[in-house]
């Protein structure tokens, strides 16, 4: 047992965190409190804690933490939450991978908490029987590719996934975690059972559909503001050997997302297993045109197919379909050949490749092997991630993607629809505010080399300012997906009619605003109950 007693000062820190004496917060906050008493977990300090907790994939933010924590198991996170209420201002974050672009796991003089060490490797398989599919209970802080490792190994995978998947369990639970998949069967957050959660309380609570279900649906697209996800049971399904990869261009907005639309509408089983899409500009630009089409390298892309009516932009539709080794490609063809005869893509411009399931589910790992070894991985990502409602997509494709972003942004833009009705109601994911059936993701991924060789960090951040403006003053219907807001009205303008919701399951789950202070959602309090933010007449 490592009994942390010690009272700590930061002191040999290369970048102390100035001391303000006359204010009685810091002196509280830079000392680790005396009952954070753990069995058998690490605790890191100072420079070696900064390292890691004060970085994150957007490379923007940066704050200083009081302690890494590198977890033994789910009750050392629930002492250190319960020593971090026995202060006055003590905050805890969860850091799953680190993947936020906006310091949203990191506590300004807080505790963060490794996830990634919360009880590696382990998975407990249910085989599930006639009417009940089969699940895995993994870690909170397991990566999404080691559950599938793990899962391919017994013939199954989850049904539903990032596009990358160096990503925690906990971390995209905790928003909502899409991909291609999601038109199917919901976003990662609505292929979820049951969760094990330590709640602001510093409870160890375990919750489902029907058991402590308040606390199961704030924690799914809850932002980490109600508990910290320690384990989670995962829906699974007999995994395919092989993806047919499909890309189709267009030049037509409208074509694209009829066909797009179409496709995500088919009834179960009767369509792909995976359906994306990307905007690309109209030109030989290796980052952001034609180029990014083909896959593979033998492929290439023929810009005589394309009409002289082709504007700046162009479309293109990504789509996968599963099947086994075994099945002969004859009736691959002939399935893809069935859905491909109902869609307008431009003749001549489309591409596919066979390739085994995990090698299709791990393809944005060789992105990041290659934008390691040039650098592009450790430069500022200023993401921006929207759900745009159908009504407002041809607007917002106007506007910006023929606008705003005519010349690409360095990355991909993705684009494709989702059906509302995949998403869980009563979960705390927030989607556009006009109810009808599909929507759409857009996803802008700028993947620029450090300045000076690529853009300011500074104009990427205004382009996007800019974007959200313009959606604002033509009354454009959207939401931010992975959100950032600095100002409670904001955050209360986000979740609208939720918000009551929102500040109810707070009051109730983390009542001293302990949690995932990253985020910027409600202000630490000093006593339960006693939280500034809280509007009685909301509750
Ligand atoms: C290269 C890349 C690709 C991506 N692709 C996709 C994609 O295809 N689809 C998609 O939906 N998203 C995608 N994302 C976004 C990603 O889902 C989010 O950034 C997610 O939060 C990252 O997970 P993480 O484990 O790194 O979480 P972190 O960044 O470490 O944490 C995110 C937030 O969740 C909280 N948190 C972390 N772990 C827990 C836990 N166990 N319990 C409760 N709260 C917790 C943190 O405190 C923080 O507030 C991508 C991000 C990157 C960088």
């Amino acid at each position: 047992m490592i009994a942390y007693l010690e009272r700590f000062v930061p002191e040999n820190d290369s970048d102390p965190v100035p001391q303000d004496d006359d204010n009685d917060h810091h002196r509280h906050d830079n000392v680790l409190p005396d009952s954070l008493e753990l069995h058998g977990s690490a605790v890191d300090l100072g420079a070696s804690a900064a390292s890691i907790a004060s970085r994150d994939f957007g490379g923007m933010a940066s704050v200083q933490p009081l302690a890494l924590i590198r977890p033994a198991g789910a009750d050392d996170i629930a002492r250190t939450v319960r020593a971090a209420s026995a202060t006055a201002h003590l905050t805890v974050a969860a850091r799953g991978n680190g993947h936020s672009i906006n310091g949203q796991a990191m506590a300004d003089m807080g505790l963060v908490i490794d996830m990634r060490c919360l009880d590696p490797g382990f998975f407990e398989l249910a085989s599930g029987g006639p009417c009940s599919p089969p699940s895995v209970v993994v870690s909170g802080g397991a990566l999404w590719e080691e559950v599938l490792d793990w899962c391919l190994k017994h013939g199954l995978s989850p049904r539903s996934f990032t596009d990358y998947l160096g990503l925690t369990v906990g971390g995209t639970l905790s928003n909502a975690g899409v991909s291609g998949q999601a038109f199917l069967y919901g976003p990662q957050s609505s292929n979820v059972t049951e969760l094990e959660v330590v709640t602001g309380r510093g409870q160890v609570v375990v919750c489902s559909e029907d058991e402590n279900s308040e606390l199961f649906f704030g924690a799914l697209g809850g932002l980490g503001q109600f508990g910290i996800i320690t384990k989670a049971r995962i829906l699974l399904q007999p995994a395919p050997d092989m993806v047919r990869w499909i890309r189709l261009v267009y030049t037509e907005f409208a074509q694209f997302t009829r066909d797009a639309e179409l496709l995500v509408t088919l009834s179960d089983g009767d369509s792909f297993g995976y359906l994306e899409g990307f905007v690309f500009v109209n030109g030989d630009d290796p980052a952001n045109g034609w180029p990014t089409v083909p896959l593979t390298l033998d492929q290439t892309f023929d810009p005589t197919r394309l009409p002289g009516t082709s504007g700046s932009v162009l479309y293109c539709l990504e789509l996968g379909l599963n099947f086994q080794a075994g099945d002969r490609l004859s009736e691959v063809d002939s399935v893809a050949r069935r859905f491909l005869g109902r869609l307008r893509y431009v003749e001549g411009l489309e591409f596919h490749a066979d390739v085994s399931y995990s090698d299709f589910l791990l393809r944005v790992k060789r992105v990041e092997q290659h934008a390691k070894a040039t650098g592009i991985w450790d430069a500022p990502h200023p993401w921006l991630n929207l759900f745009v409602s159908k009504a407002s997509i041809a607007d917002f494709d106007r506007m910006v993607f023929k606008g705003i972003l005519k010349d690409g942004i360095g990355g991909p833009m993705l684009v494709y629809p989702l059906l509302r009705s995949r998403w869980d109601k009563r979960s705390s994911m927030i989607l556009p505010e006009s109810g009808g059936e599909i929507f759409y993701i857009i996803a802008l991924l700028r993947f620029t080399m450090p300045y000076q060789k690529g853009p300011p960090a500074e104009k990427m951040v205004s382009q996007n300012h800019e974007i959200l403006r313009t959606c604002n003053q033509n009354g454009l219907d959207y939401k931010l997906y992975l959100p950032h807001y600095k100002l409670q009205e904001d955050w209360r303008r986000h979740f609208g009619d939720k918000w009551a919701k929102f500040v109810e399951r707070k009051s109730k789950f983390d009542p001293m605003a302990i949690l995932a202070p990253g985020q910027k959602i409600f202000p630490r309090s000093s006593a339960p109950g006693s939280n500034a933010i809280i509007d009685e007449n909301e509750l």
